[in-house]
């Protein structure tokens, strides 16, 4: 991390003469950071004299969008929450990608249109050799947290502007994009740099949480106090104790490159078994361990508890019964890449991970459970399952347990003898239950099942065996089992809606299907349902449409999006190419146009940011010899919001 401020203005403004000069000012006289960068742009063949350059078109900055929708998703709380504390500064705070280009942007009216004017907006790109030494470009050329202070910038029409930026990573270690702060250099916030290092860490981590989540996860510090804090490494391991995602500061824990991420074991990085660590997942035990890094330093280490959609680690036993009669045999699934599951990967990590676990069970007798909220697609992804399995040529049977009238539900699906109550077919019926035998049973909305059914159901389950309502003989049925409901059935258990002994036969592995706000592959889903609803002549989403409709919170997800996009290509007009605002269902056009709920956004926690802002009021206080008036200013804000930060109420005179 550099820091450039406590260099005096006269040596910069001699540095400045002989770069003018095309040369470089003597070691020592300007950061170094600084200095380096101002050599790449010299032999980049750039003047200080020369003309910024670096559009890139609508069309390029669509398709950045796209390629970073991820990324923007997870940044875009954190730069409201540096918005909304650096407003009185007059900056801005933008995103770019990993080319420098910026893809969002969020700052001040007044500022925003000064720094139009050196495009300092989306559309710009900002990497050192279109626009010489500047915040942007500097921190991904470095790899490290930089700011660029006024004459520090290369080319001449930027010296008017102060910025820090910090480099952001994905927690595959790819380089992703770069997030900054950039104002009028009179009122450079101070401590900008540390601001947007704990900005660029907080995304990563929220990165890293959400494309983590089904691995096990480890938390690193030196001292035990540091778990839990923003300066925690995390690491992500797979069944076998591979290292398979860090956080930056997890790798530099561990001593490990980018390169080893998907290679490394724990084992000797940590000189803990994985099995110990897998174990400690497991028992969701909160006290940290001690490890010792590979140079013999201690390495405290916490453990996160599994989530439950990672049970498959250890599947339960089977179904203890074996039917009675041969089944048809389920031939090994070959892994073939374009199975009906990979049909469902869109891009999304979280997704991706379900698909492959849901991969690694097919053709073994371990009952699924779909979790997820109303219209994630747990019922296409049922019907993914079975056709990827041995049994697609099998029937799969899906009964709905909220649409069926209770004193139906038994009869449906057990089925009945002839005759036995009015109103029953003469001859009886199998059930659905006996139609699945040989193929998929899928029970959806299990959690709306009446509770004096479930008993019922799980001897099925148990037994493999149905006996017909009305008497009968019982009758030995074969068949994959796979359960769905929006409702979280462990929730249930404890209010005493669900039976815990039929939720243990239905878990086997329990796969929890993210809502669309929460997906990273929104771009790739909308592109895939406008491909169906309209082959051949495909519209595209305007440009602004799309960042809107990537931002909203689909409350009715992946089957509020289909229908919303269904309906915008009937609204379209013939040859017409583009969705835009007036093609939208009226009610979702309004939820749009409603102004966005205040940040933090849910799963990101703003409280690290919330200390180092405190902190760096604290220490502006301090120096400022306790005058409020002159922090007010250093810090660049106005000194109603330092009282609103200091949660004072104003005096009635300063
Ligand atoms: N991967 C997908 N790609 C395209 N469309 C999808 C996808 N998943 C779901 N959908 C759309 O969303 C609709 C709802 O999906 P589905 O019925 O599978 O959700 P669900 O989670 O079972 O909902 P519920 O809990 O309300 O039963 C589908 O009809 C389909 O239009």
């Amino acid at each position: 991390m550099t820091q450039t401020g406590g260099r005096a203005p006269s040596r910069l403004r001699d540095a400045r003469a002989l770069l003018d000069h095309g040369e470089l000012p003597p070691p020592g006289t300007i950061d170094p950071a600084v200095c380096r960068s101002w050599q790449r742009c010299l032999a980049a063949g750039l003047h200080p004299g020369s003309a910024p350059a670096g559009e890139s078109s609508r069309l390029g900055l669509d398709g950045a969008i796209d390629r970073r929708h991820h990324l923007l998703r997870r940044a875009r709380p954190v730069m409201e929450y540096l918005h909304a504390h650096l407003r009185d500064s007059g900056s801005v705070v933008l995103l770019a990608d990993q080319s420098g280009l910026v893809i969002d942007a969020l700052g001040d009216a007044a500022f925003l249109e000064r720094a139009d004017r050196v495009a300092l907006r989306p559309g710009a790109c900002w990497d050192e050799t279109a626009r010489g030494t500047n915040a942007i470009g500097t921190a991904l050329a470095e790899a490290a947290p930089v700011s660029v202070h006024g004459a520090e910038h290369f080319l001449a029409p930027h010296r008017f502007l102060t910025c820090a930026a910090a480099p952001l990573a994905g927690p595959d270690g790819t380089l992703l994009g770069v997030i900054d702060i950039s104002g009028p250099h009179r009122a450079r916030p101070p401590h900008a740099l540390g601001l947007i290092a704990a900005a660029g860490q907080m995304i990563e981590r929220a990165l890293f949480e959400a494309e983590a989540a089904g691995a096990v996860r480890l938390r690193l510090h030196p001292q035990a106090e540091g778990l839990g804090t923003l300066a925690e490494g995390l690491v992500a391991l797979s069944e076998d104790g591979t290292v398979i995602a860090a956080t930056p500061a997890g790798r530099t824990l561990l001593g490990l490159c980018c390169g080893d991420l998907g290679r490394a074991r724990i084992e000797p990085l940590l000189g803990l078994p994985a099995a110990r660590l897998l174990d400690q997942a497991q028992a969701g035990a909160d006290r940290p361990l001690t490890g010792r890094t590979r140079a013999g330093r201690p390495l405290f280490v916490r453990v996160d508890p599994l989530r439950r959609h990672a049970v498959a680690l250890v599947p339960p036993r089977p179904a203890a019964a074996r039917p009675s009669r041969p089944a048809p045999v389920p031939q090994p699934v070959a892994s073939a890449p374009e199975d009906a599951l990979a049909a469902l990967d869109t891009g999304d990590a979280r997704m991706r991970t379900l698909l492959d676990r849901a991969r690694r069970v097919l053709g073994k007798p371990i009952p699924i459970l779909l979790q997820g909220e109303s219209g994630v697609g747990k019922e296409l992804f049922a019907t993914a399952i079975h056709a990827a399995g041995p049994r697609r040529d099998r029937p799969l049977v899906a009964v709905n347990c909220a649409a069926l009238p209770e004193p139906l539900i038994e009869a449906e699906l057990f089925g009945y003898a002839p005759g036995a109550f009015t109103g029953a077919r003469r001859d009886g019926a199998p059930g659905r239950i006996r139609e699945a035998d040989g193929g998929t049973l899928f029970l959806d909305e299990i959690g709306d099942m009446p509770l004096s059914l479930q008993g019922r159901l799980l001897r099925v389950l148990q037994e493999r065996r149905v006996v017909p309502l009305g008497g009968g003989k019982p009758v030995a049925v074969d068949f994959a089992l796979i359960a769905a409901s929006h409702r979280p059935l462990k929730a249930e258990i404890d209010t005493g809606r669900f039976r815990a002994d039929l939720y243990y036969r239905l878990n086997g592995l329990t796969l929890t299907l993210p809502p669309l706000r929460e997906r990273g592959d929104f771009a790739a889903l909308a592109a895939r349902l406008l491909a169906e609803f309209a082959p051949g002549n495909t519209p595209r989403l305007a440009p602004g449409l799309a960042v809107a409709l990537a931002r909203y919170r689909w409350p009715g997800n992946l089957r509020q999006l289909a229908n919303a996009l269904r309906f915008a290509c009937a609204m379209l007009d013939p040859g017409e190419t583009e969705i835009d605002w007036i093609h939208l269902p009226e009610d979702l056009a309004e939820d749009l146009a409603a102004p966005p709920p205040p940040p933090p956004t849910a799963g990101l926690d703003p409280a690290p940011l919330r200390v180092a802002m405190a902190s760096v009021i604290e220490h502006t206080l301090e120096a400022a010899g306790g005058n409020l008036s002159e922090a007010a200013r250093r810090l660049g804000i106005s000194r109603n919001t330092l009282y609103r930060r200091l949660g004072q109420r104003r005096p009635a005179r300063l």
